[in-house]
């Protein structure tokens, strides 16, 4: 494609209709990552090309952790992996802002798992640009860093898109803004938060190695890039935080009682070692399903807040338990409230992966670009 977003993203809607173009609001974007969930972003957004959903937005910056293209009237959807390896510009944050030009919604679009980029959340939103993410990192870890992010949105009068930071973008957060929202006190949660290691259980068989499937559910994009941080539960306490804040429980990150499958020795060692190590969890687990299955169990990483206190870890649960069900990557989160007080809300769905994440991000930019 040689035409810039911004004359795709423009042109097509008004073609589709056969009418005259309608001009919209000016709707700035900048993606930071184009990793596993920020290239299915940029897909998204090309297939979007001859439909009305894009219209008005002009992607204006791109940026992976090397590289950065900027182009005011839009970058060119499909060549954004050429161009980011023949810019000589490289990736940095202080030049976001300015990237995104002085007017209209600016909207920073963060596909990284980075911390660094985290950090710079509560500034952006401060300084009146939007945020949409898929990082866990600013809501999800110290309780500073989440009312920093709360005070800057009200500062700013921005808003922070953190659909896709649990679920990957099931309703779950806004089902239980929802609540509250309508007068309920949110009592309990509990569910399976993690899709990696949701897939991992239903498909971990106690035969074939436990690593192969770790290795598999990298592959396939589920796992963050480190898969310690899904096997340790580190990502299923910060979805846990994130809902337990949402829902009115300010809790500090280390109130969480997590307990990990990663052995110490693979705790210790540095990324690129992982992969070579990944067999040190296969007699343990392998043990754990042995148990599980003379009970008729079955094995789940469950995340439970419940009078206040909150923990993560693996449970093996009666077949026929509400949470030993699903199928693939599916979250399955079961709410209490109010309203819902003898039986939960329950919300099921695929809770990992590029596309469904991507697709919960790109649902919080459409929303904020519409005001
Ligand atoms: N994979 C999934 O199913 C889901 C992932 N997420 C979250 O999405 C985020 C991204 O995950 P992946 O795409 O799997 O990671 P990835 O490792 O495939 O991609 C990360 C990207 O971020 C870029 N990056 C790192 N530091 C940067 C910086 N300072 N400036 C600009 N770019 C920078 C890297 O160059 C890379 O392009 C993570 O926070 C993850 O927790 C959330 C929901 C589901
Ligand atoms: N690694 C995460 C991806 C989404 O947040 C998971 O497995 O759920």
């Amino acid at each position: 494609m040689s035409a810039s977003v911004a004359e795709a993203l423009h042109a097509s809607p008004a073609r589709a209709r056969g009418s005259a173009a309608v001009e919209a609001p000016a709707v700035h974007l900048a993606l930071l990552g184009t990793g596993t969930v920020g290239s299915a972003v940029l897909e998204r957004l090309s297939a979007w090309q001859s439909t009305g959903f894009a219209e008005g937005l002009t992607l204006a910056h791109v940026a992976n952790s090397r590289r950065s293209i900027s182009r005011p009237g839009g970058v060119a959807l499909r060549q954004v992996a050429d161009a980011l390896a023949a810019s000589p510009c490289p990736s940095r944050l202080d030049d976001v802002a300015g990237r995104l030009g002085g007017s209209g919604r600016r909207i920073v679009i963060d596909a990284t798992a980075s911390a660094e980029v985290a950090a710079r959340h509560a500034d952006w939103l401060q300084d009146g640009l939007h945020v949409v993410t898929a990082c866990k990192l600013a809501r999800g870890t110290g309780l500073a860093a989440w009312r920093a992010v709360e005070t800057a949105c009200a500062a700013g009068q921005t808003e922070y898109g953190d659909s896709a930071t649990v679920g990957a973008g099931l309703p779950l957060l806004r089902s239980i803004r929802a609540l509250r929202a309508g007068g309920d006190r949110v009592t309990a949660i509990a569910g399976v938060l993690s899709g990696s290691l949701a897939w991992l259980f239903n498909h971990y068989d106690g035969l074939r190695p436990f690593s192969g499937f770790v290795r598999q559910a990298r592959d396939a994009g589920f796992t963050e890039p480190d898969p310690r941080e899904d096997l340790s539960g580190e990502d299923v306490r910060r979805k846990l935080l994130i809902l337990a804040r949402a829902a009115g429980f300010e809790l500090e990150q280390d109130t969480v009682r997590v307990t990990s499958l990663v052995p110490d020795a693979m705790a210790a060692l540095g990324r690129s070692d992982v992969d070579a190590a990944l067999p040190q969890l296969d007699v343990p687990l392998r043990e754990r399903f042995a148990a599980a299955y003379k009970n008729g169990e079955k094995l789940r990483f469950v995340a439970r807040l419940e009078d206040g206190a909150a923990r993560v870890g693996l449970e093996s649960l009666p077949a026929d338990h509400p949470l030993a069900g699903g199928a693939g990557t599916d979250n399955k989160v079961a709410i209490w409230s109010d309203r819902y007080d003898e039986q939960p809300l329950v919300i099921q769905g695929p809770g990992a992966g590029a596309g469904v994440t991507a697709a919960g991000m790109l649902d919080d930019v459409l929303r904020i670009a519409a005001g």
